[in-house]
């Protein structure tokens, strides 16, 4: 590897945060209904034609790589409705220059996953999960689906060695906020991270105004009053505060995803389902690559798109566009 293209990634925003990371939403198709995401009406009938075919995916990976990105992430939507995903992880896995190819997933579909996910040498998976209740995971993700996901988080589990595993639980006050520490005990007999996360303001306002918001400073009190042991640890990128138990075999962590600003060391550029590039999760606006890709655009006529978008970077994602911010996290993939 040229150790100079190491140095610095050569897509640079104005700040001068270079580009490592990308985020792909391949879908914002979604099996599930999270009320804090999209609504119950949500089109699921995507023409296919509109969103990113595997080949399109894959040449915009190695545009990429090629121009210092190291870490590939496959969100949605739900990434496993799509039935290429393994193709996908397989295929970013091979591309010169990535290291690291993760995905995020309400964990429906693992179960018929797993096996060739690790074959395919995938090397993470978010899973997210809210509760352990069966109407209460009614109630938040309005389908019947617990018992499938109970049991495709087992096998996730019993594979943690394998891959990096993080357990994402979005807190919202009074309705899950009770299972926090039954959450946090799956970290002493599993090496996996669990993350509290704050609710964002990408839920065309079904609940985001209804006062269920739990902030990290009330996430972080009601953790260290259940657990006055509790070691502050290494956290990693949106992990701002980081713990684990005491003879724990995981860690803990809160993502303040509203209330915190961790926009300065922001090494990430989005895909969205429908092929535009997104410089912050906040933007509004994004550039379309999926026109040019199909006219033909060759390599140097990606790059200026890709820089295109990053000229658009806000120097810090909620002041830039939290005042009104997008409906649902699915198409930009969270
Ligand atoms: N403000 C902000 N929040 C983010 C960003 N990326 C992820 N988040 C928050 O973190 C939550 C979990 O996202 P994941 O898909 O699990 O990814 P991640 O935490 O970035 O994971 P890593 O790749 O391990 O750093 C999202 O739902 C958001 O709330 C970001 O770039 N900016
Ligand atoms: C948009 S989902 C896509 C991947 C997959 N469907 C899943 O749920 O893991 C990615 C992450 O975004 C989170 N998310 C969705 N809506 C959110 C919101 N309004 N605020 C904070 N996080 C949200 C989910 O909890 C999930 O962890
Ligand atoms: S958070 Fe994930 S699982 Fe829930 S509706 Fe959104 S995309 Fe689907
Ligand atoms: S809010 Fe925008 S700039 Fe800040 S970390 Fe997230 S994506 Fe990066």
């Amino acid at each position: 590897m040229n150790e100079a293209r190491e140095k610095m990634p050569a897509l640079v925003d104005r700040y001068n945060r270079g580009v490592r990371y990308v985020r792909v939403s391949v879908t914002s198709r979604c099996n599930l209904r999270c009320v804090y995401c999209m609504r119950e009406e949500h089109c699921d009938r995507t023409v296919v034609a509109e969103e990113l075919d595997y080949q399109e995916i894959c040449r915009i990976i190695e545009a990429l790589a090629a121009l210092g990105v190291r870490k590939v992430r496959f969100t949605g939507g739900e990434p496993l409705l799509r039935d290429d995903i393994v193709d996908l992880v397989r295929y970013a896995k091979a591309v010169d220059g990535i290291e690291t190819v993760v995905l995020t997933t309400n964990g429906v579909l693992l179960g018929q996953y797993l096996d060739r996910f690790l074959e395919a040498g995938l090397d993470g998976i978010n899973f997210s999960l809210d509760t352990f209740d069966e109407d209460r995971y009614k109630a938040i993700t309005r389908r019947n689906l617990l018992a499938d996901v109970l049991g495709n988080l087992e096998s996730l589990l019993r594979h943690a060695d394998m891959l990096q595993v993080k357990i994402n639980v979005l807190l919202l006050r009074g309705i899950n906020s009770g299972e926090l520490g039954r959450f946090a005990d799956l970290t002493r007999q599993w090496p996996v991270t669990v993350r509290f996360m704050e609710l964002m303001p990408f839920d065309d306002h079904q609940i985001w105004r209804t006062g269920k918001f739990m902030g990290a400073d009330k996430i972080l009190e009601v953790l260290s009053d259940l657990y006055p042991a509790l070691e502050s640890t290494q956290g990693h990128a949106t992990e701002h505060f980081s713990f684990h138990l005491p003879g724990s075999r995981g860690k803990i962590a809160i993502i303040p995803a509203f209330t915190r600003n961790f926009c300065s060391q922001c090494n990430r550029l989005r895909i969205t389902s429908s092929g535009r590039i997104m410089s912050c999760l906040y933007a509004k606006n994004g550039v379309d690559i999926l026109a040019a890709l199909r006219d033909g655009a060759d390599n140097e006529q990606l790059e200026a798109l890709f820089q295109k978008a990053l000229d658009m970077k806000p120097r810090d994602g909620r002041e830039a566009g939290g005042k009104a911010p997008r409906t649902s996290m699915s198409e930009i993939g969270g």
